[in-house]
């Protein structure tokens, strides 16, 4: 329906494609056009798109983009994360942004669970020994390292982090967390979560290290080899946040050195790794191809969110979850 808005996406099916299943469903109420048509086309296609719809960081919203889109009002971005897209230009530009975090904090914070489970008690590993033929070995001195009771430092104590909080304390866990800002007293206290202003301290006292931030200028290669040293050498890292949070030259070494026991990667940097990387050839590396949203439920919920957004957007009501920013142009 030519009447309907019209909608950029990044494509339509293939890697850079939007879910499927959710393409009939976008068309019901949006004009679809694909970055490939608008390409081939802009001054067919540029005024027609109100809106940009971002499906695994893509289609990449730069100047050029914005300029050749003089009908924009909104960016729609799948998940939490909006490392991808420069906000300080796009709000220059009069366009709104909106994404979708309550969709993704619970199945990412299970994600982050189940890294931590299956880097503790060797689960990847233990399933190749369950299928192997020989069976000489079977089991035989093969164990990891105790969740119950342990301690969990987590850094990034937002929805997901919080999230992970809740659900470590059914383990018995100890929980520490660094953030930018305190959470509220009552909140530490209904996880059992204690505050370490100083990531150090944090690093050096975890038994599991796990990265729930947002990937920020500040916070790229928080994780370098100066805070891998600091570690204990049983310690577990375990990142649901973005692969640039950690510097993976760093980790490489520290894995292949025993400074630290093993890491459990949902993102990396670039994602997937190229085929010869050092990462995907350490038995004590658990690696998820950036999955913290794949649940049928929450991509149907991150595609109805953002639907509601384009839409009320474009009728010029209050944006659910629309991304506002502070002074400086951080996220509020
Ligand atoms: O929510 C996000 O930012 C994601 O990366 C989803 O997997």
């Amino acid at each position: 329906d030519q009447d309907l808005p019209g909608v950029l996406v990044s494509g339509l099916e293939g890697p850079h494609g939007i879910c499927e299943d959710h393409i009939g469903d976008l068309q019901k109420h949006f004009t679809l056009i694909t970055l490939q048509e608008f390409l081939e086309n802009n001054t067919r296609f540029g005024p027609k798109v109100q809106a940009v719809y971002i499906w695994g960081g893509k289609p990449a919203v730069t100047q050029e983009l914005l300029q050749s889109l003089p009908s924009l009002k909104i960016i729609a971005s799948a998940g939490a994360g909006l490392d991808h897209l420069d906000l300080k230009l796009i709000a220059s530009c009069g366009v709104k942004v909106a994404n979708t975090p309550q969709a993704v904090s619970s199945p990412t914070a299970d994600m982050g669970m189940a890294l931590l489970l299956a880097a503790a008690r060797r689960v990847v590993e233990g399933h190749r020994l369950a299928i192997a033929p020989d069976t000489e070995n079977f089991s035989a001195n093969w164990m990891g390292q105790e969740v119950t009771g342990a301690t969990l430092g987590i850094i990034g104590m937002g929805s997901i982090g919080y999230k992970i909080a809740q659900r470590a304390r059914a383990f018995e866990m100890k929980i520490l967390y660094h953030n930018r800002k305190r959470r509220k007293l009552e909140e530490e206290e209904a996880v059992g979560a204690t505050y370490c202003e100083s990531l150090d301290d944090l690093l050096q006292r975890s038994d599991f290290v796990l990265l729930a931030v947002s990937l920020t200028p500040q916070t790229q290669r928080l994780i370098g080899k100066r805070e891998l040293n600091l570690m204990k050498p049983t310690a577990i890292l375990v990142n649901i946040g973005r692969g640039l949070l950690v510097d993976q030259d760093a980790l490489v070494q520290a894995l292949q050195t025993g400074v630290i026991k093993g890491a459990a990667l949902d993102v990396t940097h670039p994602e997937p790794l190229p085929r010869d990387h050092p990462l995907l050839k350490l038995e004590n590396v658990t690696l998820t191809p950036h999955a913290g949203s794949a649940t049928h439920q929450a991509r149907r919920q991150m595609m109805e969110n953002l639907v509601a957004s384009i839409l009320a957007s474009l009728h010029g009501l209050p944006i659910p979850n629309e991304v506002r920013l502070n002074w400086d142009n951080s996220v509020a």
